[in-house]
């Protein structure tokens, strides 16, 4: 039988009326970095919270490690990286101390790699956590989810609040981690991120699962809305074969298009006559559901 880290059946949450999370049923397997894609409101806090066991389904079940995390919590913990999306402590405690103090609770000494880790994300272990700003804190969790090298790390929403250099290093663990055999599962609203880390993906809108996905296939799905100009006038005929190019617009020496997928074709026609300007920007992940998956708007 196949093993899997995380495996979810049918899992729903309620709040009252409201639903949060409905019929999911997820497989992340060994050594795969596993997202949960979604925007705000989409449920992916509380499938977070459902798969770690701190709060109860309405209906199906999760395993983590064929455990089940309502009744074997502390030894699951013990095996688990967990980084919530914010959280809060005792503003006078410095950074060790928390990074202690979460350590007990899973009856676990403080991790030589505390230290280090804070280094490579150039966060101050010895600042009280008052003193430190949102994006600090979320790499302080971070810093705890790491440290223990457990063998499934599970963050919700770890770059929200990181700068570009703090997002890298993230990058970097959680592949390094990959190497290793572990497993991380994390929840993003942020496309370019999924397709870029990730072998796998959930889509979820309104608590549901849409599609998953390989990195891979997102990346062959990304938009991307071009302007550029030349310096001289450009043919359209140059552009119009290339297959991935959509809402073409020239005049003269400006270019507007959208570009499904890989640029290369593209790049190296536009390459061929001197560029004096050039915009990309991706479309929100919104424009992404409705084009692909036939639904919009956010969450209720
Ligand atoms: N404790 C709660 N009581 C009532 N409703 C809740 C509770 N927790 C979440 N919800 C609702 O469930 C839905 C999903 O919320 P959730 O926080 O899981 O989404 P999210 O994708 O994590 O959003 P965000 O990106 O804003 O964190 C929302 O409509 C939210 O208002």
């Amino acid at each position: 039988m196949r093993y899997l880290v995380i495996r979810t059946e049918n899992l729903s949450k309620h709040f009252d009326r409201r639903v949060a999370v409905e019929n999911v049923t997820l497989d992340v397997e060994p050594g795969e970095i596993y997202a949960v894609l979604g925007p705000k409101g989409s449920g992916k806090s509380t499938l977070i919270r459902l798969v770690l066991g701190l709060i109860r389904p309405t209906r199906g079940r999760v395993m983590v490690l064929g455990m089940d995390p309502l009744r074997q919590g502390l030894a699951l913990r013990q095996r688990i990286g967990y980084a919530p999306e914010q959280g809060v402590f005792y503003p006078w405690m410095r950074g060790d101390e928390v990074l202690r103090l979460l350590a007990q609770t899973r009856r676990l000494p403080l991790s030589e790699s505390a230290a280090d880790l804070a280094h490579q994300f150039g966060l101050d272990l010895s600042r009280p956590f008052g003193a430190y700003g949102w994006g600090e804190r979320k790499i302080l969790f971070l810093v705890h989810a790491f440290m223990f090298s457990a063998d499934v790390l599970i963050l919700d929403e770890p770059t929200v609040g990181l700068d570009t250099v703090a997002q890298d290093v993230f990058f970097r663990l959680a592949r390094q981690a990959r190497t290793e055999g572990r497993t991380v599962f994390f929840t993003t609203s942020s496309l370019l991120e999924a397709e870029r880390l990730c072998d796998r993906v959930a889509l979820l809108w309104q608590g549901r699962i849409l599609a998953v996905e390989r990195g891979v296939q997102l990346r062959a799905k990304t938009l991307r809305r071009i302007e550029m100009r030349f310096a001289t006038p450009v043919a359209c005929e140059a552009f119009a074969g290339l297959p991935n190019l959509e809402e073409l617009y020239l005049e003269e020496n400006k270019l507007r298009c959208t570009l499904r997928g890989d640029p290369d074709a593209f790049l190296k026609v536009a390459s061929q006559y001197r560029i004096t300007d050039f915009i990309s920007q991706q479309p929100s992940l919104d424009e992404i559901y409705r084009r692909y998956y036939g639904v919009g708007g956010y969450a209720a």
